[in-house]
């Protein structure tokens, strides 16, 4: 039997906004184990809370009620430094990229180091010959050592992600969250943003979770699939378990052709 160790473990998850209009529950009551070595894709309609979901798991948000448990420590509890900390392990992708754009692509990996050195060295650029090493191995991994000195901004938006991931990977995390990684991308970069974050998944053993609105991408490369409806979990499984009238009913289609 394999017994896959829990990573993530969420309990009883809920968020509630204060808006203009009244309160807005965002997640209802969502409990989820992620294992080590996981590829969640995370789906649903927009505005389902998959965005909130990931900024929780990342402890940017600290939820209404619940908990989120990372390998045992209550990352909703953790006082400011110690979550400071925690963060850093974590690697998140953005669907703009969040890179700076003047800077070149090992510059802009080795700020993937900046959580290995005390603020003083960061602040004065001093990066030590490791880190160099290491942002000069992750660029290499996705195929873009050629580019190390090109400005961010000369390169193709496929090329930005994936410098973007290569910073991610430099953090040496053991969790990577992506939040729309693809979507600004066109279908061929999209598919090459995809395959870099599986090849890590599989060849390094990185958790992914990832926020994606393109079914068939999250069909073809997640291991598991979490379908939020108006803040709950609705479908939780493998993609092949995921039914016609499954999607149907998460994406509404049959009450908007109605
Ligand atoms: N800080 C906030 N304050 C108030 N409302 C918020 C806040 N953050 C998100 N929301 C609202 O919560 C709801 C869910 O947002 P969320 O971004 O999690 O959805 P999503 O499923 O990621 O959508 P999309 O696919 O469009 O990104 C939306 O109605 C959004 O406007």
């Amino acid at each position: 039997m394999i017994c896959l160790q829990t990573m993530i473990e969420v309990r009883n998850l809920s968020q509630t906004f204060q808006t203009p209009k009244g309160p807005l529950q965002v997640l209802v009551d969502v409990n989820l184990d992620i294992p080590k070595g996981d590829f969640l894709a995370v789906i649903g309609r927009s505005g389902a809370g998959k965005s909130t979901f990931l900024r929780t798991l990342n402890g940017l948000l600290i939820p209404t009620v619940g908990s989120v448990r990372v390998n045992g420590t209550d990352i909703t509890k953790l006082p400011k430094r110690e979550l400071q900390k925690y963060r850093r392990t974590v690697g998140f992708i953005f669907q703009q990229f969040n890179l700076v754009g003047r800077l070149s692509a090992l510059e802009n990996v080795l700020h993937g180091r900046l959580g290995y050195l005390p603020t003083w060295r960061g602040l004065l650029g001093l990066y030590r010959e490791q880190d160099y090493r290491i942002a000069r191995e992750q660029l290499a991994r996705v195929d873009l050592l050629a580019k190390e000195n090109a400005r961010v901004d000369s390169l193709s938006g496929g090329q930005q992600q994936r410098v973007a991931i290569a910073r991610a990977m430099a953090q040496e995390p053991s969790l990577i969250l992506a939040d729309e990684p693809a979507a600004n991308l066109d279908p061929v970069l999209s598919e090459e943003v995809m395959r870099t974050l599986k090849r890590f998944n599989e060849e390094e053993g990185v958790t992914v979770v990832i926020n994606i609105h393109a079914l068939e991408l999250a069909l073809k490369y997640a291991k598991r699939i979490v379908a939020f409806k108006r803040g709950r979990v609705v479908f939780d499984g493998r993609p092949e378990a995921l039914s016609e009238a499954a999607v149907d009913d998460l994406y509404e289609r049959k009450e908007m052709l109605a």
